[in-house]
């Protein structure tokens, strides 16, 4: 197995020269990518539908395998990582999504629970450490509910609460408050900054240019498939 040839300790992901083409003939999805992000940044992956971000997430979950070059996470290369060890991967990465992805059926509780029962952690660990995310994320007190009985903002709350139960270096958000008002928005992405000031780093995906505009952080542009920018604290749209 390779290892990232920077210090494993400050590179959290490595993009090497990374093209993803996902029919043969097609024009890539990602083209040639190369992007180091260390640890504790804070990234939003900013760029049109189509772009190719979902994509360099998805390379990074090894839920996709890069058609040519190389990608790091977590100073592996996952290009000759082996299946048995892609759980392993995943669990240094916490992901949220655009739709939350909740289990309808299960409370607040039982949704953070049950990242924590399927790594095997033992209950008595789970009985402290979930109501202490659930009180970070803001839900203390409506451990009970279950998603429907919960606003959108809440929703992704656990969904966060759930991402980052596990305390991953590494946390993904596609298109977090795609589905939010800009108040809940900015809500959300006040509980993400205060998530990266733990030391995780955040990959973001997103359209929203006022929240991208607010927070300045690095800004990665995608333009189909090839890296347009590179900008530390950046804003949405190069040309302001
Ligand atoms: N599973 C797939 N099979 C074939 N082509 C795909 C697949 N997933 C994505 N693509 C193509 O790859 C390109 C990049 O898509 P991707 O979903 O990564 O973009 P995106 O920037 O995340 O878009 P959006 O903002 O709409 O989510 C697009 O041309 C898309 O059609």
């Amino acid at each position: 197995m390779s290892v990232c040839p920077e210090s494993e300790h400050s590179t959290v992901i490595r993009f090497e020269n990374v093209t993803k083409v996902y029919a043969r003939g097609a024009r890539p999805a990602l083209d040639r990518i190369s992007l180091d992000v260390e640890r504790g940044e804070f990234v939003f992956l900013v760029g049109a539908s189509g772009s190719g971000k979902s994509t360099f997430l998805r390379l990074v979950l090894r839920e996709e395998r890069a058609s040519a070059g190389k990608v790091f996470v977590a100073g592996k290369e996952l290009g000759t990582l082996s299946s048995w060890k892609v759980p392993a991967l995943r669990r240094q990465i916490g992901a949220v999504f655009q739709d939350f992805r909740l289990l309808p059926n299960k409370s607040v509780f039982e949704n953070v629970a049950f990242a924590l029962q399927v790594i095997g952690k033992p209950r008595h660990q789970i009985l402290t450490t979930v109501p202490d995310v659930l009180e970070m994320v803001g839900l203390a007190g409506k451990e009970k509910r279950r998603p429907h009985e919960l606003s959108g903002g809440e929703q992704q709350r656990v969904a966060i609460a759930r991402a980052f139960v596990n305390r991953p270096p590494i946390l993904l958000c596609d298109e977090p408050t795609g589905n939010l008002d800009p108040t809940t928005s900015l809500g959300i992405m006040r509980l993400l900054d205060r998530i990266n000031r733990t030391g995780t780093t955040v990959l973001m995906a997103t359209h929203d240019d006022e929240i991208v505009d607010q927070m300045r952080k690095r800004v990665v542009e995608l333009s189909t498939g090839e890296m347009v920018r590179d900008q530390s604290r950046g804003v949405y749209g190069s040309d302001r």
